[in-house]
């Protein structure tokens, strides 16, 4: 085994990643300057592997993590987030390492065993909390939601004080330097690049780690792109809660329904409850009994506008469409909009409703583009709920509340 000249983080931790130096698409960006994808051996006596590379390096992966170790000694192979340059090289590990448990979330077991074909594997599904002995070292996982994917979790190593957060705290850069103290230029710019691009978007999620994070005590921060944070710690993790606080203050949001039997209505309370929990001033309409006059007033002085209602013989009910004709003719820019209504079974309201609100010059919510400016697949535009809203549907509307105030509460 060559163990020498490895890059080492502590006593028997190895970095065995890859360094990517081409230009590399990725999230609809180019990374200019390249990436890494950081993977870890905690070389225990059971020994672990935590994250892998780009599905494109499997094999080279393999080949590199058996200079240090023979694969077949490896015990577990922890995956922090199943995206494939990082989970990419879990198929050509795991066929070498067959004695290996694959150490995850539950929602990341189905997607692991479809996209590697891992369907007779043994995998340990971990929680937030739970600790894992590896002869030697113990992890501790915390399960990260929506940082940046639903099944997102990171590591902690209790013995060595080192947090394997995965994406979080990551910078792309091809660096040959591999620590950030051993960089002789300033990484911050890059570090907050990454962020902007990245994480921004989910900064809801990392205030709730940073709590996290005050339990541990944390002395270096080995992500899985770019630099391995081994001074100045605080720094980062206080610049990642700067940069996920609320910024901007006193927004204001209109919304306006019309309803049959209360169904929409209560949709509409949920709404103001969601965005006064996050302070933004809320005013509900129903548009049946309410002044025209005073309803527009207070569209034109909204920072984002709601409106919906229920489906009657598969069309709005109401006044409604009195509100939206007007819409078409008045100046909305930098509005954030969204349709919304419950209904029966086909909803055509909310689809008429998103109709109009596209022939505004608002920012119109949707599904699509959530999907593509941010990766979310569990905030739904337009928001449709079918009949009365139950249990399971509160967090439908509750998750697409937060995102729009998460839209309006920051200036990038
Ligand atoms: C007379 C009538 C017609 C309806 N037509 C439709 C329809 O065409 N498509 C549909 O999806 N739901 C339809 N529904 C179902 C309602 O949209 C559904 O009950 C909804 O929850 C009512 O919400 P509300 O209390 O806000 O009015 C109809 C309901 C009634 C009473």
């Amino acid at each position: 085994m060559e163990t020498l000249n490895k890059v080492m983080l502590a006593k028997d931790v190895y970095w065995v990643g890859k360094v990517d130096d081409r230009e590399v698409p990725f999230h609809r960006l180019v990374l200019k300057k390249g990436t890494t994808y950081n993977a870890y051996l905690l070389k225990t006596e059971k020994p672990t592997i935590i994250d892998t590379v780009d599905i494109e390096f499997g094999r080279e992966f393999v080949e590199y993590v058996s200079e240090i170790i023979d694969p077949k000694e490896i015990q577990y192979i922890v995956i922090n987030h199943t995206e494939p340059d990082h989970s990419g090289g879990l198929a050509a590990l795991a066929s070498r390492a067959p004695n290996a448990t694959i150490v995850c979330t539950q929602p990341a077991v189905n997607e692991l065993k479809e996209m590697y074909k891992l369907h007779e594997r043994t995998f340990l599904v971990v929680k937030d909390g739970d600790t894992l002995d590896i002869g030697g070292k113990t992890l501790k996982f915390k399960e990260t939601p929506y940082l940046h994917t639903e099944e997102t979790m990171i590591t902690y190593s209790i013995e060595d004080k080192i947090l394997f957060p995965c994406d979080i705290f990551s910078t792309h850069v091809a660096n040959d330097k591999f620590f950030n103290d051993e960089v002789e230029t300033d990484t911050t710019e890059d570090f907050i690049g990454y962020y902007n691009a990245i994480i921004h978007p989910h900064r809801r999620y990392v205030r709730t780690l940073m709590n996290a994070l005050d339990e541990l005590d944390v002395e270096m921060i080995a992500p899985s792109h770019g630099y391995i944070l081994r001074t100045d710690i605080q720094k980062y993790i206080d610049l990642y809660a700067t940069m996920s606080a609320d910024t901007v203050k006193d927004k204001k949001v209109t919304i306006v329904y019309t309803t049959i039997r209360s169904n929409t209505k209560k949709v509409a309370n949920m709404l103001k409850e969601t965005f006064e929990a996050n302070n933004i001033q809320t005013t509900v309409f129903n548009a049946d009994k309410s002044d025209k006059t005073e309803i527009l007033t207070s569209i034109k002085e909204a920072d984002a506008v709601l409106i919906g209602s229920s489906t009657k013989y598969a069309d709005m009910i109401g006044n409604l469409e009195e509100i939206l004709i007007e819409l078409k003719t008045m100046n909305l820019e930098g509005k954030i909009s969204a349709a919304f209504g419950s209904y029966g079974w086909s909803g055509e309201a909310i689809e008429v409703i998103q109709d109009y609100l596209l022939e505004t010059n608002m920012n119109v919510q949707s599904t699509s583009n959530v999907i593509k400016t941010t990766g979310m697949t569990h905030v739904e535009f337009p928001i449709r709920i079918r009949f009365a809203p139950k249990e399971n549907q509160v967090n439908k509307v509750e998750n697409s509340a937060m995102f729009i105030s998460d839209l309006l509460l920051s200036s990038i």
